[in-house]
């Protein structure tokens, strides 16, 4: 049986910043990047995974991957892979490393793309998609590989085991009609704040001729910029005339759009404020915006502000304006609190924020059982490729609905995945389903000798002024 026996770690970064990409009010400038590892075994069974950050850092992250990698050399893969529930608490518990966490900041992103190798690997192994390993789990399997510690208030093992099990003999129609008609999607990268007005215009209307009918917009620096374009936005997305051809407005009262504050053609606005504003301002600010209708504000303030989020909740409930978070929520417990607070509409994992896919479960099951839509948070580099998969977990185990989901999308970067994701004619995300791609994360070795930073050729000709 393989044993780990190595493990190899890249400083990945994408100068994205050279073309505004990924800006919003908080976030400025931002070079997309990855702290990549991959783990070795005695074989030729391999593992990659890696978790995002925008540049500067992903140095210090990586050597937190590195502490955290060591910790499975000498592994038995069989044995990690039979319990990944107690394999996850393993790699959470070391007497030492925990002290610099526990279970957030740099240690816990590390143990995140750790987490996510082993998992690549797991798939690997059974030589199928991550996805489709875990939705073909018994439920058995399947709350064997969660990370439960510290949540047994919001849910037990038995009530998970119960919920999972009802959704057992209707799975197999589910993993069916995605794969033919994809996973929904919402597009983000026409908005991104550092884009001119022009800009923002040509891209939503691309956005619109390539089917997607979500679309998220960057909100926070001014609010008279703000509903300036958001104002542009709504004019194209609302108009008749920029549908593709054949489709038709979709009814803005049905059940998939009730509640979303659907324009005339059934297009959706979501606006996002990556935490600018303290409680009373965000509630005052988005209020200013309520007549471009979004159906929600994400990140309106302190990702570690429960209770701030419930208030604004509550304040912008009249006003049919929802909240969405989690991007920056770094465990299971904050999830766990957004929920039992009532603060969020919409629950945005962040699939290596979190450390890894055995604490997304979690997140996952906490979140069917409070009846909240799972709309993870994607874009920078690399998320898009993996959370088709746990999007495609949530629908197939566990929620059992993709009706009032939307997934993230930006089109940055893909180009550098072996297997990328890919997006259908009506702007839904494809079903992976190469049975070699594991968790879709490893990026091509020309890639990361390019842009691994400091040595990469881009960043040597870029240091030489002449990229
Ligand atoms: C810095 C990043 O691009 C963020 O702006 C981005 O993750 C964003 O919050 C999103 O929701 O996609
Ligand atoms: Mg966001």
């Amino acid at each position: 049986m393989p044993k780990i026996t190595d493990f190899e770690i890249h400083d990945v970064r994408f100068p994205t910043s050279l073309s505004g990409d990924g800006t919003d009010a908080m976030n400025t400038e931002c070079d997309y990047s990855s702290a990549y590892v991959t783990l070795k075994t005695d074989t030729d069974l391999v593992g990659h995974g890696m978790t995002f950050t925008i540049g500067r850092g992903n140095d210090i992250v990586c050597t937190a991957v590195r502490e955290v990698a060591n910790r499975l050399v000498g592994k038995d893969t069989e044995e990690l892979f039979s319990n990944m529930g107690k394999t996850w608490d393993y790699m959470m518990s070391d007497p030492q490393l925990r002290w610099i966490g526990p279970e957030k900041g740099v240690i816990h992103i590390a143990s995140g793309a750790v987490n996510n190798a082993l998992w690549d690997m797991y798939a690997r192994a059974r030589q199928k998609p991550l996805w489709k390993l875990i939705v073909d789990f018994t439920p058995e399997e399947f709350v064997n590989s969660v990370a439960f510690r510290y949540i047994s208030d919001a849910i037990t093992k038995e009530e998970a085991l119960e919920m999972l099990k009802q959704k057992e003999a209707t799975k197999k129609e589910r993993e069916e009609l995605v794969r033919e008609i994809g996973y929904p999607a919402y597009v983000t990268s026409a908005g991104w704040l550092g884009y001119s007005d022009e800009k923002v215009a040509r891209l939503t209307k691309e956005a619109v001729a390539a089917g997607f009918n979500h679309f998220k917009m960057k909100v926070g620096a001014n609010q008279a910029n703000d509903l300036r374009r958001g104002k542009i936005i709504r004019s194209i997305i609302d108009d008749p005339q920029h549908l593709p051809p054949g489709l038709k407005p979709r009814d803005p009262n049905g059940p998939d759009l009730k509640g979303k504050n659907a324009g005339p053609t059934g297009a959706v606005l979501m606006i996002d404020a990556n935490q600018v504003w303290d409680v009373p301002q965000a509630i005052e600010y988005v209020k200013g915006l309520e007549e471009i209708k979004p159906w929600f504000i994400e990140e309106p303030t302190a990702p570690d502000d429960i209770l701030g989020h419930a208030s604004i909740r509550k304040a912008l409930k009249p006003h049919g304006i929802g909240v969405a978070t989690g991007e920056h929520a770094h465990n299971r417990m904050v999830f766990k609190q957004l929920l039992q607070a009532e603060a969020i509409d919409v629950c945005q994992i962040d699939s290596c924020r979190l450390a890894g896919v055995s604490e997304v479960l979690s997140v996952l099951l906490m979140a069917a059982k409070f009846g909240v839509p799972v709309c993870p948070h994607a874009g920078g580099v690399g998320l898009c490729e993996y959370v088709i998969h746990l999007s495609l977990i949530d629908y197939i185990a566990v929620s059992g609905t993709m009706e009032r989901n939307v997934l993230e999308f930006v089109d940055h970067l893909h180009e550098h995945f072996v297997t990328p994701c890919s997006i259908n004619s009506k702007g839904r995300y494809n079903v992976p389903t190469n049975a070699n791609e594991g968790y879709s994360i490893e990026m091509h070795k020309s890639s990361i000798a390019e842009y691994e930073w400091p040595s990469g050729s881009y960043w040597v000709s870029a240091k030489a002024g002449k990229p």
